[in-house]
Parts: C-alpha cells; sequence; structure tokens
C-alpha cells in the first residue's frame, strides 16, 4: 500500500438488521492522516459505519477495503493483523472495570504478546514505563496503579486513548466518545484525539453528536441522513442549510 492509497474503500455497502436497512449503498473513500467526522441523528448509521470499517461487521452486500485488503475476503489471522492496525475508542470506555489502569493500558499490547505474556503482566505488570508515558501524554501520569472504577468518566476516557497510543494504529476509530462527558472535558478528549492523530499522521474518524466540534476540529465532515450518505464535504464548506437539512425529520 502506497502512503497516498486508500486507507479505507467503501463499495455499495448495504447493511441490513433483519428487515431494517441501517445503512444503504455506501461509497466511500478515505485517506492516510485524514481527520473525518461522522454526523447525523440518532439511529443514521454512524456506528454501523464504524464497525464496518473496523471489520467487526460483514455487510450485508458491497466491498469494505481497509488498508489494501478486501475485509470479506481475508483470512482471519489476516483480518486479526489489519484489526492491530486499527484502534477503536467507545462512548463507554470498553475497560475491565476493577483492573488497575496499568492493566487497560497495557492491554493495547494484546494483538502483539502472546497469552502467556499477557497472562504474566497481570500478575507482575511489564512495559510499565511505556505505560506510565502513555498516562503522562493523555495527562494522568498518576492514576497508573489506580482501579479503573475510581476514576471519573474524563479519566476513564483518557485511559482508553492511552490503549489505543500503547497500541499505535494507523487508525483511529472514535464511537462518540464524548457523549458521557461534560462540555470542558469533552473539549480536551477531542483535542487529545486529533493530537494523537496530527503527531502520528493516523486516520482518524469520529462520530460526534456536537456538529461544533465536528466544524472546529475535523477536516471533513460526512452527514448520515437515514443510513444514506447526505453529504460529503470539507468542513469549510459546510454551510447551516446541509446541517439543517441533515437533523430535519
Ligand atoms: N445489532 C443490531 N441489531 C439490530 N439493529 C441494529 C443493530 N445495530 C444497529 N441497529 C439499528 O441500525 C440503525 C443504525 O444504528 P447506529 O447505531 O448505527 O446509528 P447511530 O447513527 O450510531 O445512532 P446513535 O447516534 O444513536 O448512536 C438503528 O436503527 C439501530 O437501531
Amino acid at each position: 500500500m502506497s502512503d497516498s492509497s486508500p486507507i479505507f474503500q467503501l463499495n455499495g455497502v448495504t447493511q441490513q438488521f433483519g428487515r431494517l436497512t441501517a445503512l444503504m449503498e455506501i461509497n466511500l473513500t478515505l485517506y492516510p492522516g485524514e481527520r473525518v467526522a461522522l454526523v447525523g441523528s440518532s439511529g443514521a448509521g454512524k456506528s454501523t459505519l464504524l464497525r464496518l470499517l473496523n471489520g467487526t461487521l460483514q455487510p450485508s452486500q458491497g466491498e469494505i477495503w481497509a488498508l489494501g485488503y478486501n475485509l470479506s475476503q481475508i483470512s482471519t489471522q489476516r483480518l486479526r493483523q489489519v484489526q492491530r492496525q486499527i484502534g477503536t475508542v467507545y462512548q463507554q470506555f470498553h475497560l475491565v472495570d476493577n483492573l488497575r489502569v496499568i492493566h487497560n493500558v497495557n492491554a493495547g499490547h494484546l494483538g502483539r504478546w502472546s497469552l502467556f505474556k499477557a497472562a504474566l503482566s497481570l500478575l507482575f505488570p511489564l512495559e510499565v514505563e511505556t505505560a506510565h508515558q502513555a498516562l503522562t501524554q493523555v495527562g494522568i501520569p498518576d492514576k497508573l496503579y489506580t482501579r479503573t472504577d475510581q476514576l471519573s468518566g474524563g479519566q476513564q476516557q483518557r485511559v482508553a486513548l492511552a490503549r489505543v497510543l500503547i497500541q499505535n494504529p494507523l487508525v483511529i476509530l472514535a464511537d462518540e466518545p464524548i457523549s458521557s462527558l461534560d462540555p470542558e472535558l469533552s473539549r480536551e478528549v477531542i483535542e487529545l484525539l486529533c493530537q494523537m492523530s496530527e503527531q502520528g499522521g493516523k486516520t482518524l474518524v469520529t462520530s460526534l453528536h456536537s456538529v461544533d466540534f465536528a466544524l472546529r476540529y475535523y477536516h471533513r465532515l460526512i452527514g448520515l441522513k437515514m443510513g444514506r450518505i447526505l453529504f460529503d464535504s470539507s468542513a469549510t464548506n459546510v454551510s447551516s442549510e446541509m446541517i439543517d437539512q441533515l437533523y430535519k425529520i
């Protein structure tokens, strides 16, 4: 894959859940280093699109290419290799609450570590300095040994970001990463995500309910409405009419 090859390409992708069509005939190309926000009402298909991109969902129709591979035609082993290059951050953090922070951060190594090493690290934490550095980058270095469920929501989302830093993927997908945070923490988390994308040259795709954040921090906005792409535009070209149309019932 050359630097300018698409990182994702979707050709005629439709996603059905029983009789419900969550996404309809999506054609989309995303390039390395792009910062893309997915916006649209609840149920528009944003999370479904992210699950298709990280290969946790297979499309009902169409093709998904990620990092040069057609996801429905590769071996399980190759799929795991591709997925190692795609880090996902979720609204509900997806952390193990009763473990200390260091173990949740070290989960970023899991795609590379053997089962033995992973089990050993639960008893005697490995790569402590690397975990500490990642936590320093997200602003909570002192929480290394705190139990995860003793942290605030904003701090837990930072732990999830530190885990992605450790995973060091080519792509970061973030599914409504700020919906359970207050406006100030939301801004900090979005700024951290953008910083991670910018410093590492990583592609960032984020689903967001806040159009303001999308316009302020992202290069490209994709407006999804009832499973279709209503617009796909640079942030500077998104007009208030386009936003009104997106949220109009
Ligand atoms: N596993 C599933 N089984 C059945 N229906 C599903 C499933 N996942 C999503 N859907 C449906 O697909 C549609 C799109 O859902 P999706 O979660 O992608 O929307 P969204 O834009 O992310 O919404 P929100 O902003 O509320 O998270 C919705 O109608 C949802 O109920």
